[in-house]
């Protein structure tokens, strides 16, 4: 390959990350060796990083404080984003302690300009993904999906309208402004999204713990990606309507659509796994919504619900390769086998959601956050093929994951022709 044609690819620049003592470092490769021991022994699990990271440090709670959390948490994720990189490079037997010798040590720079090393692995990427997301959107745009998902995705927040009594649009901004004057008092640099009308970004990861803030207790706002909230209002439900959240996990998208039916309606949220659920219910408590009632058992839904629904959100399961740096774990448990399984069950829960669809134009939002077409635009396209359905406006939204901005998103209404 000329030097010309050389790919744009990056490293992160170990100077800006924090300081790294004995003690921070024994936790790195703590957390690492234990989350890999977690997945051998309950594989069907399958704790994605970020979750694993929240339970480990609730138990460490005593012993690790903010600073020190930070910067094990940021070691353990930029050693699990370079995983196939560092692989390449590092001195066998490979282990966490290898690859973090070779992290922090001058190969990590050197080698990146091994042309020799296929570009899959300096962007750290499995082959067999890198060649399914190369499919799909041609080199130029897959290296660009690839490379972003080597840095740390955005901190977004969503502003709660529901908190509120006040419901004109100038005294939502109001309030969006009150969280931005309360997060810029603790020092953390903000400002509005651009695109989601009631989300906060954060400039900088900001340090300490912002779920101790009162204005989190209050319910006055909820983490989630910008492209996640637009996604959200693509139920546009009204006050009185009904809406099913099929597969809800912990009510992220009934958070973000609820507050424009102003507790009026109602709202199911459903899910196979119980465990989320419970989760649902406590954040839906806590942002106010009332009108929302939790169901796990699918037959007494369909009873309940049977052509009732002017709105069904499915926010499906995928191999979720838009968000991958939230969770860059997922990219090593990526297989195609395992994405023909997602798509299957991604085509069941279509044929589901018909039943619950009421004959006076109730709409289907599909949702993924996936890059890949099998899972997206091909997936709802078979779909309104084989059902008598369209794509509503004839319009789909995709997000694709961004530097210094969204993730990636898929998102179709289906109409009935
Ligand atoms: C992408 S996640 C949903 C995230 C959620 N909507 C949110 O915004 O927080 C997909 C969810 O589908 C659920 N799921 C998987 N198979 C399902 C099925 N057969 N029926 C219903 N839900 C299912 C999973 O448990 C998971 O919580």
């Amino acid at each position: 390959m000329l030097k010309s044609q050389m790919p744009m690819l990056k490293l992160i620049q170990k100077m800006n990350l924090p300081t790294l003592n004995a003690n921070r470092q024994s936790y790195v490769l703590k957390i690492l060796e234990n989350f890999d021991q977690e997945h051998i022994n309950n594989p069907s699990r399958n704790i994605p990083l970020d979750l694993y990271l929240r339970y480990f440090f609730l138990n460490e709670k005593q012993k690790v404080d903010s600073l020190d959390r930070e910067a094990i948490v940021e070691y353990v994720y930029q050693l699990m984003i370079y995983k196939g990189y560092l692989n390449a490079i590092c001195r066998k037997p490979m282990s966490w302690q290898t690859r973090f010798r070779a992290f922090m040590g001058p190969d990590f720079e050197e080698q990146f300009k091994n042309d020799n090393l296929p570009l899959h692995v300096r962007l750290s990427f499995p082959k067999d993904l890198f060649d399914e997301i190369l499919k799909a959107h041609g080199p130029k745009h897959a290296e660009e999906i690839c490379s972003v998902q080597d840095e740390r995705g955005v901190l977004t927040v969503r502003t709660n309208t529901i908190k509120t009594t006040r419901t004109d649009v100038n005294n939502c901004i109001l309030i969006l402004h009150q969280l931005m004057h309360a997060f810029k008092q603790n020092g953390w640099k903000v400002q509005p999204t651009e695109f989601a009308p009631n989300g906060i970004k954060f400039i900088q990861k900001p340090h300490g713990n912002f779920f101790q803030m009162k204005e989190y207790k209050y319910g006055h706002f909820e983490v989630q990606d910008e492209a996640s909230q637009l996604l959200s209002m693509r139920v546009d439900a009204k006050p009185g309507d009904i809406v099913l959240d099929y597969c809800g996990g912990s009510g992220g998208k009934t958070l973000g659509f609820a507050p424009f039916m102003h507790n009026k309606g109602q709202i199911y949220i459903h899910d196979i796994r119980k465990s989320v659920l419970i989760q649902a219910k406590q954040r839906l408590k806590r942002a106010g919504v009332q009108n929302c009632q939790v169901h796990h058992d699918k037959q007494k839904l369909k009873e309940i619900l049977k052509g009732k629904c002017d709105w069904v959100m499915l926010d499906v399961p995928c191999t979720g390769t838009g968000v991958m740096r939230r969770n860059p774990d997922m990219k090593w448990k990526f297989s195609v086998e395992k994405m023909r399984e997602v798509i299957k069950v991604q085509e069941l829960l279509l044929n589901e959601s018909l039943t619950f669809l009421n004959k006076k134009g109730g709409k289907i939002v599909y949702c993924t956050c996936s890059v890949l077409p099998e899972e997206n635009l091909l997936q709802v396209m078979k779909f309104c093929d084989k059902h008598g359905f369209e794509i509503e406006n004839g319009s789909h939204f995709t997000t694709f994951p961004k530097s210094r901005g969204m993730d990636g998103f898929f998102s179709a209404t289906l109409v009935p022709k």
